[in-house]
């Protein structure tokens, strides 16, 4: 069943984290709703403009719908990722999407608040929830380098201006990571400094962290082993995700971690089987080691387990 963030956070918010997937084909949909289900969780699926435009947003949302009857007992929320303000109104208007980013992150203060209160008003009118940025990670996907994030991570005296401006639902947050399998150069890890202030100063806000990936040293070395070439490759220590529950990270943002099975499992594969033609047993392997990845963070954000919780809150059997 689709529903938004705003009753998940709720429940969430102060003990766990409900992770957040990026997904861009059926593989991946099986493979996250499969280990979503066998970790009985809630969780977040992650539609970005890429992924939209992979094959199409129709193909995509088919799926998904699909998947949601091959999987009833599902309780999840379909999310735009990183969306910029036409693309937040075509998800709000779709009737699929319950939740949309509107990243405006990389704006002086005041255009970010009024793009924001815009998609707010668009999104509130039709019932659909909305997280918005303040700062900005370094990576592949904002505008600022790796080690330039640092400068850019969120002021908590203008975070709790923002949201009071322009009443969005969640609030993504800078304090330390960035996109992509190449995360704190040096020694930095994430800023729970910054996190504390921001959650002083915005007490029961749900706060969402980007660029979460942990990036397995065991999956680089695997990848490498079997062909690839991913020196220096670092992530988030998965063991911080209850601390930054804690301080008020109700959804945490993982998608390079899913890519690096992907790469694994098609690397070693077609390096042990050179005589392939059938890529339907590599396509089976993913999705079972994609599922367990899922279930993996689960455990480690806390989620897992919470399903039944969640299904009786909102009212089912
Ligand atoms: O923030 C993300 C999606 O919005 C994903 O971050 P990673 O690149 O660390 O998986
Ligand atoms: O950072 C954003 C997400 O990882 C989505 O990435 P993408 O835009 O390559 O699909
Ligand atoms: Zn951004
Ligand atoms: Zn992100």
């Amino acid at each position: 069943m689709i529903v938004t963030t705003k009753k998940l956070f709720e429940a969430a918010y102060g003990k766990y984290a409900i992770g957040a997937y990026n997904i861009n084909n059926l593989e991946q949909a099986m493979g996250l709703f499969r280990g979503n289900i066998e970790s009985q969780a809630p969780f977040i699926i992650q539609i970005s403009k890429g992924a939209r435009s992979y094959t199409h947003k129709s193909m995509l949302e088919a799926i998904i719908r699909a998947a949601d009857v091959l999987f009833p007992e599902a309780i999840f929320a379909v999310h735009l990722d990183h969306g910029d303000e036409e693309t937040c109104y075509d998800a709000i208007n779709s009737g699929f999407y319950s939740s949309v980013m509107i990243d405006a992150s990389h704006e002086d203060f005041e255009t970010n608040v009024a793009i924001t209160r815009r998609v707010v008003e668009a999104a509130h009118a039709k019932g659909v929830v909305v997280e918005a940025e303040l700062g900005q990670l370094g990576g592949v996907e904002e505008h600022v380098a790796v080690d330039e994030a640092g400068a850019k991570l969120t002021d908590p005296d203008k975070a709790k201006e923002f949201v009071e401006r322009t009443g969005c639902d969640s609030l993504a947050v800078a304090i330390g990571t960035s996109h992509g399998a190449y995360k704190f150069s040096g020694a930095q890890t994430l800023r729970f400094d910054v996190l504390a202030e921001i959650q002083k100063r915005l007490p029961g806000f749900p706060l969402v962290l980007h660029g979460a990936s942990s990036i397995p040293q065991e999956e680089v070395e695997r990848i490498n082993a079997a062909g690839g070439n991913l020196k220096g490759a670092k992530g988030v220590d998965e063991d911080l995700f209850k601390r930054a529950a804690e301080l008020g990270v109700t959804k945490v943002n993982i998608d390079t971690d899913g890519r690096l099975v992907w790469v694994r499992v098609h690397r070693e594969y077609l390096k042990e089987h050179p005589e392939a033609v059938d890529f339907r047993p590599i396509g089976k392997i993913f999705m079972a080691e994609y599922a367990k990845m899922i279930a993996h963070k689960n455990e480690k954000l806390g989620s897992a387990g919470k399903l039944p919780e969640i299904r009786k809150m909102l009212g089912l059997a």
